[in-house]
């Protein structure tokens, strides 16, 4: 059946670091299979969003609904049910360095409950196709470059097919040619039905891809359609 219901949905929510204030009164949703980018300069609260949103930083005022979990009122128990239905993609890209490809993606499926090595096999191969990694099984991380690495990362986040992937400064440690080509695979990914909400400082790459736009400013998140 057709849902309609956003993927993200914010109420008068307030982002707080410990007791400080970062972000006021939020309001905003995300469709399933938008675009988003997610702007502001440093410091002016993105990663406390994306980490709010992502049940990392506790939601003390306000609402929050993330692939249909009440994120004010979600138990430490849920959480990992929550990290089932989302993607999270960090700027360094913390890959378990002394394994390969493999043990890497899948630690995540059987940290997320699978059990049947066949299938697990499978959407391991699918993935890594996907990100175009498709002969990367068997590497080190450290036997690939920085832009291979985050395209692990990426297979990674897309293990569970999640309805939205929360990425911050994904392209914050690469050179520009390699980050259009992120970017692209971002892109490849939105056109297959992910929603995808991206906090960058890069203009080039949002003059390169126009999308909508969230901006981080003054203690306030101001959104473009308004
Ligand atoms: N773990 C923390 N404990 C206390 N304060 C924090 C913590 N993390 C961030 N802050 C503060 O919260 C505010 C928002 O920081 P945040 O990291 O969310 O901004 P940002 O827009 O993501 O910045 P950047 O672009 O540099 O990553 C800043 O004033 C920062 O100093």
């Amino acid at each position: 059946m057709f849902n309609a219901e956003p993927v993200v949905s914010l109420q008068n929510a307030f982002i707080y670091q410990n007791d400080r204030i970062v972000l006021n009164d939020v309001n905003f949703t995300i469709n399933k299979g938008e675009f988003v980018f997610l702007i502001g300069r440093t410091g002016s609260g993105k990663s406390s969003l994306l980490k709010t949103l992502y049940a990392d930083l506790w939601l003390q005022q306000g609402s929050a609904k993330v692939a249909g979990y009440q994120i004010e009122k979600i138990k430490l128990s849920d959480r990992p049910f929550l990290r089932r239905k989302i993607g999270v993609v960090f700027q360094d890209f913390q890959l378990f360095m002394d394994r390969n490809v493999n043990e890497n993606l899948m630690w995540v499926l059987e940290a997320t409950g699978w059990t049947d090595r066949a299938k697990m096999k499978a959407r391991i191969a699918e993935v890594l196709m996907q990100v175009g990694l498709a002969s990367a099984k068997d590497k080190m991380p450290h036997q690939l470059s920085g832009g291979e690495q985050q395209r692990v990362v990426i297979s990674r986040a897309l293990l569970n097919e999640p309805q939205i992937l929360f990425a911050d400064e994904p392209t914050g440690n690469l050179d520009p040619e390699v980050s259009a080509q992120i970017l692209q695979l971002f892109k490849d990914i939105n056109k297959a039905g992910t929603a995808i909400l991206m906090a960058t400082h890069d203009f080039d790459m949002i003059r390169q891809f126009p999308a909508r736009i969230l901006k981080c400013d003054n203690g306030y998140v101001k959104s473009d359609d308004l």
